[in-house]
C-alpha cells in the first residue's frame, strides 16, 4: 500500500483502539492518522429517545476518545449523514485516504460502494480491511469451491483453515505507532445525550473497550461450565458480549485467540470449544448473509416464500400479545418480558419465543425479526435473521420444519424450577415448580390460594399448542413437495 502524507480512520462498528486493522494500516502507512465517528441522523432519527443502544455507544464514544487521548490522539465526532460529513472531512484534513472495518451489511455495502465512488472522485482511496470476522465469504468453501449452507461441515473447514493460517488471529497493534495520530487540537468536545436528542441515562451493560474486557474477564472464570450451563437462562452463564462484538468494543480476535488457547490447553475445560463454535455460528451467518443478501426479507430457501402466514386483526392482537409477553405461556412471556425491559434476550429463549410465534401463531418471522431489531442491545442483521430463519425452518441448516418446539415442555426442560419465570413474570412468582409451566393446568382453588386468577393477573393462553401444532403442520406441507 502506498504511503500516504494524512489519512483519516472512520470508525463505525469497532469502536475500540486496541487489535484494529483500519488504525493498524493507517498508522503504518501515513504520516498523520485522523479518527472520525459519525452520528448518522439517518439511523438515529427514527429511533425512540431512551434507545438503549444509543446510550451504549455513547458511552463507548467517550471510551474510545478516552483511550486515543492516553495515546496522544484524538477522536473527531460529527452528526450527519456519513456519504456528507465524510468526504468533506478529507477534503478539510486533506486525507489522501479514508480507512474502514468492512461492513457485510447489504446498506452498508450499497453506502460504501457509493463513498468509494464519492471519495474517489475527490481523488481520494476508500480502503475497507477485514476486521469483525475471522473468516469473510470467500474465505472458507466447499471442496468444489462453493459456498457452504450447513453449520458443521462449514465449521470443520473453519478450523481447519485457522489451523493452515494461524496468522488469521494476529492483532494489529496501535500502540506502538501512536506517534503517527494527529495529536488533540484541545480538550474533548463530545455531545451529550441531550446535544443528540437523547434523554441521557446509563448504558444497559458496562460499555467501551473496559466494559468488554471486565465481561470477557469474569466469563473465563467459568467458561468450563458454559457447555452445560449455557442453554439455561437462569443460570447466567453466557458472557453478555454480543452488543460488544456488534459495536466493536472489543475484538474477535482477541476472543477467538483466548478461546483457542483455552482448548489446545485444556484451560477452558469442556466449555470452551463449544463457545468457540458460537463465535464460528456469527461467522457463518455473516457469510450466509454477505452471499445471500436476498435473505433480509425473503426466505433462504425460496420454496418456503410459499408459505401462508396468518394475517388481519386476530394475527395482530395476537402479535401484540407476544410482543407484550401476554400469551399465557410462562416462559414465552417471561423471556419476552426480559427483551423490552433490558434489551436482551438469553439464546434459548429466542428460539423459544421465535418457534412460538411463527410455529404456534403462524405469523410471519419477518415481524418478530423487526420485533427484536427495535429491541435488542446487540441486534445484529446477520446473526438475527439467521436465528429466525432457523427458528421458522425457512432458512440454511435450520430446524425441520415438522419439529416444533412444545413451549410447556421448554420451560419445563430449561426452567425446572421456574426460577427465570418467576423473576420476570411477578405475577405467577408464588407458584411451585410443578405449577408455573402451566398455570391452567392448575384447579382455581389451588391458584386462588397462591393468589393467581388466570384472565386476571395472568393470561390464559392464547392457543392451544397441540392445535396450533396441527395448523402449522398443514400451514408447512406446501413446502413438503420441495424440502422433503
Ligand atoms: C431468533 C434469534 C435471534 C438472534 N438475534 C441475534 C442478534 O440480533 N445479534 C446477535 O449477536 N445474536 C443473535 N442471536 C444469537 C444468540 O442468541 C446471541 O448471540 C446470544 O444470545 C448473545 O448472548 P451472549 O453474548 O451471552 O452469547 P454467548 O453464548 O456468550 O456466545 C458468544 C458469542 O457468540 C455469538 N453467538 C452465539 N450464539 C450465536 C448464534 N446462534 N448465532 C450467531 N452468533 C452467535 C455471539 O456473538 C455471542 O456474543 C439470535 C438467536 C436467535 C435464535
Amino acid at each position: 500500500m502506498m504511503n500516504m502524507s494524512n489519512s483519516l480512520v472512520w470508525f463505525r462498528r469497532d469502536l475500540r483502539a486496541f487489535d484494529h486493522a483500519a488504525l493498524h494500516r493507517a498508522l503504518t502507512t501515513s504520516n498523520c492518522v485522523y479518527c472520525v465517528f459519525v452520528y448518522d441522523r439517518d439511523i438515529l432519527d427514527p429511533l425512540p429517545r431512551d434507545d438503549r443502544r444509543v446510550r451504549f455507544i455513547h458511552a463507548s464514544i467517550a471510551s474510545l476518545d478516552a483511550e486515543l487521548r492516553r495515546l496522544g490522539a484524538y477522536l473527531i465526532v460529527r452528526q450527519g449523514r456519513p456519504l456528507d460529513v465524510i468526504p468533506a472531512l478529507a477534503a478539510e484534513l486533506e486525507a489522501d485516504a479514508v480507512l474502514v472495518g468492512s461492513d457485510y451489511e447489504p446498506d452498508a455495502v450499497e453506502r460504501d460502494a457509493r463513498m468509494n465512488a464519492r471519495l474517489e472522485a475527490d481523488g481520494r482511496k476508500f480502503f475497507s480491511l477485514k476486521d469483525q470476522v475471522i473468516f469473510e465469504k470467500e474465505e472458507v468453501l466447499t471442496l468444489a469451491k462453493g459456498p457452504f449452507s450447513v453449520f458443521t461441515p462449514y465449521k470443520n473447514a473453519w478450523l481447519k483453515r485457522l489451523a493452515a493460517m494461524p496468522e488469521t488471529l494476529a492483532s494489529y497493534p496501535v500502540d506502538q505507532y501512536a506517534d503517527a495520530f494527529a495529536p488533540p487540537p484541545g480538550p474533548p468536545a463530545l455531545p451529550s445525550l441531550e446535544e443528540l436528542g437523547f434523554e441521557p441515562g446509563e448504558p444497559p451493560l458496562p460499555a467501551g473497550m473496559e466494559g468488554a474486557e471486565e465481561l470477557f474477564e469474569r466469563f473465563v472464570g467459568h467458561i468450563a461450565d458454559y457447555g452445560r450451563a449455557r442453554d439455561f437462562p437462569s443460570e447466567n452463564c453466557t458472557s453478555r458480549l454480543s452488543t460488544h462484538l456488534r459495536f466493536g468494543t472489543t475484538s474477535i480476535r482477541h476472543l477467538v485467540r483466548t478461546a483457542q488457547q483455552m482448548v489446545v490447553t485444556g484451560a477452558g475445560g469442556p466449555g470452551a470449544s463449544v463457545w468457540l463454535s458460537e463465535l464460528i455460528w456469527r461467522d457463518f451467518y455473516s457469510m450466509i448473509l454477505a452471499r445471500n443478501p436476498h435473505v433480509v426479507t425473503r426466505s433462504f430457501k425460496p420454496a418456503f416464500d410459499a408459505l401462508a402466514w396468518e394475517s388481519g386483526e386476530e394475527a395482530d392482537a395476537l402479535f401484540a400479545a407476544w410482543c407484550e409477553g401476554r400469551t399465557g405461556y410462562p416462559l414465552v412471556d417471561a423471556a419476552m418480558a426480559q427483551l423490552n425491559q433490558t434489551g436482551f434476550m438469553h439464546n434459548r429463549l429466542r428460539m423459544v419465543t421465535a418457534s412460538f410465534l411463527t410455529k404456534d401463531l403462524g405469523i410471519d418471522w419477518r415481524r418478530g425479526e423487526r420485533y427484536f431489531a427495535l429491541k435488542l442491545n446487540d441486534y445484529e442483521l446477520a446473526s438475527n435473521n439467521g436465528g429466525w430463519q432457523w427458528a421458522a425452518s425457512t432458512g440454511c441448516d435450520a430446524q425441520p420444519w415438522f419439529r416444533i418446539f412444545n413451549p410447556v415442555s421448554q420451560s419445563l426442560r430449561f426452567d425446572g424450577q421456574g426460577e427465570f419465570i418467576r423473576e420476570w413474570v411477578p405475577a405467577l412468582e408464588r407458584l411451585g415448580a410443578k405449577e408455573i409451566h402451566a398455570p391452567w393446568l392448575v384447579g382455581d382453588a389451588v391458584l386462588a390460594e397462591k393468589g393467581v386468577v388466570l384472565g386476571r393477573d395472568y393470561p390464559l393462553p392464547v392457543v392451544e399448542h397441540d392445535q396450533a401444532r396441527k395448523k402449522t403442520l398443514e400451514r408447512f406441507s406446501v413446502v413438503k413437495k420441495a424440502v422433503g
